[in-house]
């Protein structure tokens, strides 16, 4: 067997990966990390890479780069960690992505012959740091590379891989959606604003906010043959004890999972394997799996993850560092004035208070995922505001705030939509009674209905 090797130069490293093994780096902060493959092939978290093309990580990247048959790599300038790993979990990954491909196929030939059928729906669990992002994006990937386009869908309200944090969302993947610069490279998410990164802040929202998105996937898989075939592979947060794993239950039953992975954590896969065996013999059947966490996997201090949403937040409104070097449409940020009285600001649950602490009559108002009109105040600067989808009447026309029949009978059907995008608040101006905003684009907002929850972020 070839053993990895490293020449040195000035930055500039060659390395000769042996077959299934990684090169792992970590990019310190204000540093950046280039890597070209030379020879062969490898892959980043499923995804190839094309021979001799520079691809460039900023600070705080982790990533293995590996290889199934060997390969040569240049990378160029210092990481923080860097170092080749021969023992990876990877052949366990590849194995359950042939399960699933058989489902798929299965599903497919049921499908095509007008039988009712659907692919394999898999959720992956299991504590924080312990991989599950990088599984589903690895499982993903292999997907899409045999042409299929999966549904992957974002529970963990704490990173916002597909929008941003404090959002639950769904996107049908194909080629052109796969980056190995950003993981994921979105074109139309389906987007719910939680508007909390974390899913004990508000549980009865968390609970509809997915109950709501897993209706909306059914529904774009009904109609679309090849989306059902490929399924749905799901990525949750890392609260996998008490009121987590309730969450989690719930997750698993609105989606309908069929197959649940965990990532190297015993006592969940018991309790969910016991859940699993206490199912009514006529319920679907629903598949628990054990699978191995990397040694790879790095493990984020509280700092680091209030980082990662900052930077998830920025590349938003910005793009990712390096998109200019990729082909996909460029995001123009654009400050927007917002008159006051020309935009309602809206939030979807107001303050929890325990039954007997509410005025009488007003259970529903404050209830967890009832809508509430925010006035303007400073309150509103650096908030991260969710843009609703218009508003439409009987006749089709957009709902204008101010109008009859207004915010207050919109206001539910608000907290029941998906939302169109996000814009954060630069400044509030109460003298002059406006708002300016960020958007990530030039133009109108799409309504003039803003949900605003507890996500902030300033530049
Ligand atoms: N084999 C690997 N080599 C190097 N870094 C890795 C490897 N696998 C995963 N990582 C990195 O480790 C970090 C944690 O992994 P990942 O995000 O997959 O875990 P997670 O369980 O989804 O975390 P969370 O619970 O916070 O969502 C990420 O930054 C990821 O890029």
């Amino acid at each position: 067997m070839e053993a990895s090797s490293a020449a040195e130069g000035e930055d500039k490293k060659i390395w000769t990966l042996e077959k299934e093994s990684e090169l792992r780096f970590e990019v310190g902060p204000d540093k950046s990390f280039t890597v070209v493959l030379l020879e062969q092939s490898a892959e980043i978290f499923g995804v190839e890479l094309a021979v001799n093309t520079e691809y460039h990580f900023s600070a705080g990247a982790k990533v293995a780069v590996f290889t199934w048959y060997g390969c040569k790599l240049q990378t160029t300038r210092t990481a923080e960690v860097l170092y080749v790993a021969k023992d990876t979990p990877m052949l366990s990954y590849v194995n359950t992505h042939i399960q699933l491909e058989a489902r798929r196929d299965q599903a497919l030939s049921k499908l095509s012959k007008g039988e009712k059928a659907v692919g394999p729906r898999v959720l992956v669990a299991g504590a924080t740091d312990s991989g599950k992002s990088s599984l589903c994006a690895v499982l993903c990937a292999y997907a899409v590379r045999l042409g299929r386009t999966p549904t992957f869908v974002d529970l963990d309200v704490g990173q916002g891989e597909i929008t941003i944090p404090g959002t639950v969302s769904a996107v049908s993947l194909d080629s052109g959606t796969l980056s190995i610069e950003e993981r994921l490279s979105l074109a139309a998410p389906l987007t719910f604003f939680y508007g909390h990164d974390s899913p004990g802040e508000n549980p009865e929202l968390f609970r509809h906010m997915v109950s709501r998105l897993a209706e909306c996937v059914e529904q774009r898989q009904a109609n679309d043959r090849d989306a059902a075939a490929a399924g749905t592979v799901v990525n949750t947060c890392g609260w996998v004890d008490g009121l987590g794993l309730e969450l989690l239950r719930h997750c698993i039953d609105a989606l309908s999972i069929d197959i649940v992975l965990v990532m190297g954590h015993d006592k969940l896969y018991a309790e969910l394997m016991a859940d699993s065996e206490a199912l009514p013999d006529d319920a679907p059947p629903r598949t628990v799996v054990k699978l191995p966490t990397s040694g790879g996997v790095v493990q984020r201090s509280a700092q680091q993850r209030r980082q990662g949403r900052a930077a998830r937040v920025r590349e938003y409104f910005y793009g990712a560092p390096h998109a200019e070097r990729r082909a996909s449409p460029a995001l123009t940020p654009t400050l927007l004035e917002l008159r006051m009285d020309s935009v309602r600001v809206c939030r979807v649950g107001g303050t929890q208070l325990s039954g007997g602490l509410l005025p009488v009559g007003q259970a529903a108002l404050l209830g967890p995922t009832r809508v509430s009109m925010v006035k303007p105040s400073h309150d509103l600067l650096h908030a991260v505001l969710a843009v609703c989808h218009p508003v439409l009447k009987p006749d089709g026309t957009a709902l204008v705030p101010g109008e009859e029949g207004g915010l207050d009978d919109a206001g539910q059907e608000i907290a029941d939509c998906n939302v169109a995008g996000f814009v954060y608040v630069t400044e509030v101006d109460m003298v002059g009674r406006r708002l300016v905003v960020m958007s990530p684009c030039p133009g109108d907002l799409p309504s003039a209905y803003l949900l605003v929850g507890g996500i902030r972020w300033s530049e």
